[in-house]
């Protein structure tokens, strides 16, 4: 080749997904299936994975690299849900998956924000856009619910109901942006430890009722944070707690901060506080600082949306705190 000549470069996608907190968090009894039936409450934060999938030489197969928040806990090779996400896509549709994931991470790994569930959302759109398959979003849908219960609110973002494993989604409606604040831990916790904890201890609800997260559902239509910090529920909590006692400690020190509410996320080790306004975010986290109560804090807001592609005009990171 000339000297002169250089080789365009191959076409990339990049797509950004949302991490989560569940606003709510009601569990049954496990099933046969290992599983247990959920009705939770979902909101996307504005803690963002991004992922760009590079296409690669035909026949060149997946390859994924890993950049970011503790990207080193993260795994590079097929155990990646990223990874996963786009064989599954790739196997939808009857074509080999020639692609390479870079992940840019944002959200704790293992901090029970669905981190791990966000990469592998923004992993289908951004295959599908990059090979143009253009698979129906039902498509999309029931192939996140096979790759992880947390996938499919991945891709919808916003605030919505989920059901079943915690995949089958409605959309919530939600009035204006609540402020919150995470306790995040340098060490995660195992969410099948967590559910196992959950297990021994505690007495499941034989059913499970969406009418419990009434007066929840007002106010997020009615854009009330006073009265979603008085709703926010966590069934998860104490199991997290057990096998993190130090969890308690951080939920008290939010609420002495005077936060509207505080829970662990999901099943933790990340603690969610919700404050009045941005600066009150600024002023629990800096609590918890001076009381070394957690590894690193993140101020952000909610909902975001799902997951989505970024258009080349505008690829600047969100101007999150930390
Ligand atoms: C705790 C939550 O984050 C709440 O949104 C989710 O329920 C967990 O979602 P996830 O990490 O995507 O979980 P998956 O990868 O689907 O499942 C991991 C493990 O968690 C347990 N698991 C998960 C979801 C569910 N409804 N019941 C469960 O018992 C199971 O032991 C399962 O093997
Ligand atoms: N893309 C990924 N990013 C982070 N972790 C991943 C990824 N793929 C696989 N993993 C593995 O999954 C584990 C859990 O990761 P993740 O960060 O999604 O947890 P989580 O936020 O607690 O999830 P959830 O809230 O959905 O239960 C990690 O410890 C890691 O070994």
């Amino acid at each position: 080749m000339s000297p002169h000549l250089t080789a365009a470069p191959l076409p990339s996608v990049r797509v950004r997904a949302p991490g989560k907190v569940n606003l709510s968090l009601r569990v049954g009894a496990l099933q046969d299936d290992g599983y247990h039936p959920l009705v939770t409450i979902f909101q996307a934060v504005g803690l963002s994975e991004e992922v760009v999938a590079h296409q690669v030489p035909a026949g060149a197969g997946v390859s994924l690299g890993v950049t970011g928040l503790q990207a080193e806990l993260v795994p590079t090779d097929r155990s990646n849900l990223a990874w996963g996400a786009a064989e599954a896509l790739a196997a939808h549709v009857g074509i080999d998956p020639d692609v390479r994931l870079e992940i840019v991470k944002e959200v704790p790994v293992a901090g029970g924000m669905a981190g791990g569930s966000a990469d592998a959302a923004a992993a289908l759109v951004a295959c599908d856009a990059l090979w143009e398959t253009h698979v129906p979003r039902s498509e999309l849908l029931e192939l996140a619910a096979g790759l992880g219960s947390d996938v499919a609110f991945g891709l919808v973002g916003h605030t919505a109901v989920g059901t079943g494993r915690g995949h089958a989604l409605t959309p919530a409606m939600v009035r204006g942006e609540f402020h919150w604040v995470f306790a995040a831990s340098r060490e995660g916790l195992s969410t099948p430890a967590v559910f196992r904890a959950f297990d021994e201890s505690a007495a499941a609800a034989s059913e499970l009722e969406l009418a419990d997260d009434t007066a929840l559902m007002q106010a997020l239509r009615a854009g009330d944070p006073v009265g979603l910090g008085q709703t926010l529920h966590n069934e998860l909590q104490d199991a997290a707690i057990s096998l993190r006692p130090a969890l308690g400690r951080t939920i008290d020190l939010a609420l002495d901060a005077g936060a509207l509410g505080a829970i662990v996320s999901g099943s933790g080790p990340t603690v969610a506080a919700l404050a009045r306004s941005r600066q009150h975010a600024l002023a629990i986290g800096a609590h918890w600082t001076a009381e070394d109560a957690c590894d690193a804090v993140y101020c952000t807001t909610a909902p975001a949306a799902g997951a989505r592609v970024v258009p080349r005009a505008s690829r600047e990171r969100p101007g999150n705190l930390r």
